[in-house]
């Protein structure tokens, strides 16, 4: 990759607060180099020059590693593998599992998991509606509006567990179609180097775990 797009993660890394060593730089820089040589043939994202996929793919996805903090997660319609691919190179201990119902993104990620020797990314080819598993913490950038996010992924949320919704523009009514259960706990402007999008937050929902005792 360019020395330019070097400059641009190492100097948005360092914005974002984000510890990254030697090992994690060099893996994140040949997750770049693969996504954009695969973008050529098979479309997987709509940014295509490198120095741009550093900002709205890199960046963006380890702007929110500071929330991450179980042992599970799950990033749903992961597509190329954005968010959970770069949070997995930045915390080797979280087990990490990438779902998608496309084909060809879900190839992507294999081959990135293989050529990274990723040992705690786990990629699934399936639609969310039919898969089984729990987790800590379910993440998702792009996917849904928040209420199908939070009703698609309900059964797969363990107990005491926590959503992460990255979102560009909130419509208000997304926060009024929340079920009554479901329990807004943060939300914190994203600032990411390079990504001009003022409106650009990070949602921390659980269950209301006290609404059944009120009742
Ligand atoms: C706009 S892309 C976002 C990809 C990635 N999260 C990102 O931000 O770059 C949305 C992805 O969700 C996937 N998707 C949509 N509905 C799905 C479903 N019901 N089950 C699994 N994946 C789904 C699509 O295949 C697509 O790759």
């Amino acid at each position: 990759m360019t020395p330019r797009c070097e400059r641009i993660l190492d100097e948005g890394l360092a914005a974002l607060s984000v510890p990254c060593d030697a090992g994690q730089r060099q893996r994140l820089l040949a997750l770049l180099a693969l996504l954009h040589k695969w973008n050529r043939a098979y479309n997987l994202t709509a940014v295509r020059s490198p120095e741009a996929m550093v900002s709205r793919h890199l960046l963006d996805s380890a702007s929110v590693a500071f929330a991450v903090g179980g042992t599970n997660l799950l990033d749903v319609g992961s597509g190329p593998g954005f968010p959970g691919l770069v949070l997995a190179i930045l915390d080797p201990g979280l087990q990490v599992t990438l779902l998608d119902s496309n084909g060809k993104k879900v190839r992507f990620q294999r081959q990135a998991v293989m050529e990274l020797g990723l040992a705690n990314v786990r990629c699934e080819q399936v639609r969310v509606e039919s898969f089984d598993a729990t987790f800590d913490q379910i993440i998702s950038r792009a996917f849904a509006a928040l209420g199908d996010f939070i009703g698609l992924t309900e059964p797969l949320l363990a107990q005491g567990g926590e959503w992460l919704a990255m979102k560009g523009g909130l419509e208000p009514r997304e926060l009024e179609s929340l079920p009554s259960h479901v329990v807004v706990r943060e939300q914190l402007a994203l600032a990411v180097p390079g990504v001009d999008d003022a409106e650009r937050q990070l949602l921390r929902l659980g269950r209301d775990e006290q609404a059944g005792r009120r009742q």
